[in-house]
């Protein structure tokens, strides 16, 4: 299996968004790629059906033909913790189905990109969590940093349990949740810094607060090298010449 799993500091500080970048660069570079939302929590009805907002987004910024389903094997309900979402609907979440399903999409794309439901250490049943998932897929991992006051100490920690917990971090992303941040240069400064002191991880990129942020619009804020490091580090070899656009 190729790819990579984004997690980040929080729920809602972008992991999507950057996600669904990542995969529209690749698809650019002429790779057939896939989004894989193994479990998400919290459903709409849109025109006669129950949607998940990050399956549909990740789905529609996936270049190889797949299904939403395939994208989203394990669609809850109620927007909060999984588990509880789980619990609410009498359901329990099957560890070695969200692994399976992995494989199988990984059967049709050259490179998915994984999301998890909120942050490292999220609970998925009794006695696993979101980083054992992280583990079951054994992708390198992309740390995605919602931009806000407490994030540099969120993201050490979470860098610092992935260490523990054996899980390849392969690069960080600075997502700006706060525009209004104070000294907002200087904490990327530093989080660049801690991140290379401690870790020896790079910047795959620092995304400002777009109007819209869509695929195409956070993808141009990716790093071209870091990225291609990442490419390299997940199994695909050089990017083919060929553009989708
Ligand atoms: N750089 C950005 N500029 C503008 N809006 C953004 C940016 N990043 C994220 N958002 C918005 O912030 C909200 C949360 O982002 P997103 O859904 O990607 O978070 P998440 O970390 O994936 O959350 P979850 O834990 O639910 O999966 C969305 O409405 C998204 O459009
Ligand atoms: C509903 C939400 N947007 C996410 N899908 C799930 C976030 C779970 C967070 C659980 C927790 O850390 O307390
Ligand atoms: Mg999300």
């Amino acid at each position: 299996m190729k790819g990579c799993f984004v997690t980040g500091t929080d729920t809602e500080i972008g992991k999507t968004r950057i996600a669904a970048g990542l995969l529209h660069r690749t698809a650019q570079a002429g790779w057939r790629v896939a989004g894989y939302k193994p479990v998400a929590s919290g459903m709409e009805w849109i025109d006669g059906q129950w949607v998940n907002d990050d399956v549909q987004t990740l789905w529609a910024a996936s270049s190889a033909t797949v299904s939403p389903q395939q994208v989203g094997p394990c669609q809850l309900r109620q927007a909060c913790a999984p588990h509880l979402a789980a619990r609410a609907e009498g359901r329990s979440i099957d560890r070695a189905a969200l692994r399976q399903g992995a494989l199988d999409l990984a059967q049709q794309a050259d490179w998915i990109v994984a999301e998890g439901a909120g942050g490292l250490c999220v609970p998925l049943g009794e006695d696993w969590d979101s980083a054992d998932l992280m583990r079951d897929l054994g992708l390198p991992m992309v740390l995605v940093v919602g931009l806000r006051l407490g994030c540099i100490n969120h993201a050490i920690l979470t860098a610092e349990a992935m260490a523990a917990r054996g899980l390849r971090l392969a690069a960080w992303v600075g997502n700006t949740v706060d525009p209004a941040m104070l000294h907002l240069s200087d904490n990327i400064a530093t989080l660049e810094h801690e991140f290379q002191r401690r870790f020896r991880v790079p910047c795959l990129g620092v995304v400002p607060r777009l109007p819209e942020a869509t695929a195409q619009a956070v993808a141009p804020h990716l790093d071209s090298e870091v990225l291609a490091g990442l490419w390299a580090m997940s199994g695909l070899s050089q990017p083919f010449t060929r553009t989708v656009s």
